[in-house]
């Protein structure tokens, strides 16, 4: 790990981080019923509106999970949080999960008012469930009614409520979801996907490339739509932006959002989510991520997804000392960490650390993290020590108080980081975007990602600009890559890391993927033609028609069949049948004619938009 020590130590030296150590900066308060009110109140301000878009509903769950993260423990600003955010859940017909909101506020409330208030909209959402429990619950409301003292004024107001839920239950309609069929073909993709991810190399093998170190192969036949690789990520990050909407662990979209009892940035879709994040990093993450998202950037996220790893690798192995002790580094700058039981996170670490090895001309150390190995990576990975230094306990007290000048000679700093370096490094060079795939997601591709992640055999897919299979993340956030044209097996299968030759030309597709390496594939080095699907098209189309009439007239035919296919491609409902994936991928399993072509840029453009609406992500308030 020479070159990362040296990284780091490059970067002590330097003017401005010295003055980031030795700023003071702004004094966080942890929790607070002020900020609590203002978030509850810009979500008040969004429900009351007429009309709300998925993109209302999506804004006042983050507000409402905002005031529950910042409400004091135990407080009543906690119990409106989750009272407030129970009537949107109702709202949008989520009726389960706005019952356990409304049993969370009544556990945070003496006041029978507010008491019979929740119980109110809690016979509700068992109405709407068409749950008998609602009688149950009814008969509690009258008897809080007559037990408890109750003031003057309540005395003649309550009675009324009571009445009024009591007419409105009567007439409430038990909820039928708006398309059942879609929800039950919905249930059958999951299945197919959740099969597959149990056996991914009866389908897929790693093996050497010719020229690009390891690649994944097609061990069968696929045809175009099938899936071919199903993966959970092994490392995951939240985009900063949507911390409040998400779960903070598993990245879902936190309905029932659980908040950290100490810090006001993270919240949990579930207990499970909040206790395994506390075990594995947020005991020490808890105390610096304020600061962490106060300097919010891309590169930054990839430096924290590290972070968080490292700090579960020392928590396993008790101390940084212990950790040190069983790191081996081998002559070639290989790193493991000695085992002593399967399935523990060191093992993840060393499987992690083999992702980057066997590259040509190590390209591991030639591309992206070199690149910005004194620039970006080093950078954000050194703040990020100093920020551990100063607001945690992860190192240990007595470096908390240690000079500037002598973090370059504690040896438990500079490992940490050296080792922190190279987790990032490898994080840029395997990891993806997970995004929503829904149009409007689309449209604004970061503001709507969901964060980070890395798997273990996704690493090994190489890049072409001319793929042959493509990938989303399904609902539960796994990779999903699906075939786009038919595969022999035996063959590479190779995913765009981001354009196609058809959709953006070589120097553009060269700054997309960072200028990580020099690309090997067979439009870059065939010096196929850009532009297929759009603009440029239509000149080739001329020339075709002037030069070659033959060929132009079979690509023509095939483009009179894609057209209506690709008309649609704006009605998301079209794309969610299965009928339609059917019309689409036949197609594409029947034309005739090899790239470069116009026609089959065309349809392997609407094949991909049709597979990813189908398997994709959904946007969090979508069919609500
Ligand atoms: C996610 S890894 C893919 C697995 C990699 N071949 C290995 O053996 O670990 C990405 C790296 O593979 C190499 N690579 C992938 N596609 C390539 C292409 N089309 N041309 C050149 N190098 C490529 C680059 O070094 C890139 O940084």
């Amino acid at each position: 790990m020479d070159a990362e020590r040296k990284a780091i130590n490059d970067n002590l030296s330097r003017g401005d981080i010295k003055d980031f150590a030795l700023s003071s900066d702004k004094e966080y308060q942890i929790k607070s019923a002020k900020e609590s009110i203002e978030a509850r109140k810009k979500g008040n301000d969004i429900y009351i509106k007429k009309k709300h878009t998925d993109y209302d509903h999506r804004m006042i769950l983050n507000y409402y999970n905002k005031s529950i993260a910042y409400a004091p423990n135990e407080s009543e600003e906690l119990m409106y949080a989750y009272s407030n955010r129970a009537y949107l859940l109702m709202h949008i017909n989520k009726y389960n999960e706005a019952i356990d909101n409304l049993d969370k506020a009544l556990q945070l409330t003496n006041s029978t008012k507010m008491k019979l208030k929740l119980y109110c909209q809690k016979v509700k959402c068992l109405a709407a469930l068409g749950s008998s429990r609602k009688d149950d619950v009814l008969k509690e409301i009258d008897e809080i009614f007559h037990t408890s003292k109750i003031s003057v004024e309540d005395a003649t107001f309550i009675p009324i409520i009571i009445e009024k839920t009591k007419s409105e239950v009567a007439s409430i309609k038990r909820y039928e979801p708006k398309n059942p069929k879609l929800l039950q073909e919905k249930e059958e993709r999951n299945k197919i996907i959740n099969d597959k991810e149990k056996v991914p190399f009866e389908f897929v093998e790693i093996k050497p490339t010719e020229n690009i170190g390891r690649g994944l192969y097609a061990k069968t036949d696929f045809k175009t739509g099938d899936i071919v690789l199903v993966e959970k990520p092994c490392l995951t990050q939240p985009d900063f932006a949507n911390g409040h909407v998400l779960c903070c662990h598993c990245l879902a979209v936190a309905w029932t959002g659980i908040p950290c009892e100490t810090c006001h940035e993270y919240i949990f879709c579930s207990l499970k989510c909040k206790s395994m994040a506390w075990d594995e990093y947020h005991h020490t993450e808890c105390s610096i991520t304020p600061y962490i998202i106060q300097r919010n950037s891309e590169i930054l996220k990839w430096t924290h997804m590290s972070l968080k790893f490292i700090i579960s690798l020392v928590k396993e192995n008790k101390s940084i000392d212990e950790l040190k002790s069983k790191l081996k580094i081998s002559k070639n700058n290989k790193i493991e960490i000695v085992i002593d039981k399967p399935g523990q996170k060191s093992e993840l670490f060393n499987k992690l650390m083999r992702l980057s090895y066997k590259l040509p001309d190590n390209k591991y150390v030639g591309g992206w993290g070199d690149i910005h190995s004194n620039c970006a990576a080093s950078t954000y990975t050194v703040e990020t020590l100093i920020l551990l230094l100063k607001y945690s306990s992860f190192f240990s007290g007595n470096l908390r108080t240690m000079q500037y000048n002598k973090y370059s000679k504690n040896e438990n700093f500079i490992f940490i980081g050296s080792l922190l370096l190279r987790l990032v490094k490898m994080n840029a060079i395997n990891g993806h975007n997970i995004s929503d795939t829904t149009p409007s997601a689309q449209k604004n591709y970061y503001a709507k990602g969901r964060g980070l992640c890395t798997g273990l055999i996704s690493s090994m897919i190489n890049h072409s600009c001319s793929p042959n299979i493509r990938k989303c993340f399904s609902d539960e956030m796994k990779f999903v890559y699906y075939a786009v044209e038919p595969i022999t097996s035996r063959t590479q299968l190779l995913d765009s890391y981001d354009a196609c030759f058809y959709e953006t030309p070589k120097s553009m597709r060269r700054m997309q993927i960072y200028t990580t390496f020099d690309c090997h594939c067979i439009a870059c080095e065939g010096k196929w033609p850009p532009y297929l699907v759009h603009g440029m098209s239509e000149f080739i189309t001329a020339y075709l028609q002037e030069n070659d009439p033959k060929f132009w007239s079979l690509e023509k035919s095939y483009l009179d069949k894609i057209k209506p296919l690709k008309a649609k491609m704006s009605d998301r409902a079209f794309y969610l049948r299965k009928d339609s994936i059917q019309t689409v991928t036949n197609l594409m399993n029947e034309i005739l004619i090899p790239q470069p072509s116009i026609a089959r840029s065309n349809l392997l453009h609407v094949v991909n938009h049709a597979l990813q609406t189908y398997h994709g992500l959904t946007e969090p308030f979508e069919n609500c």
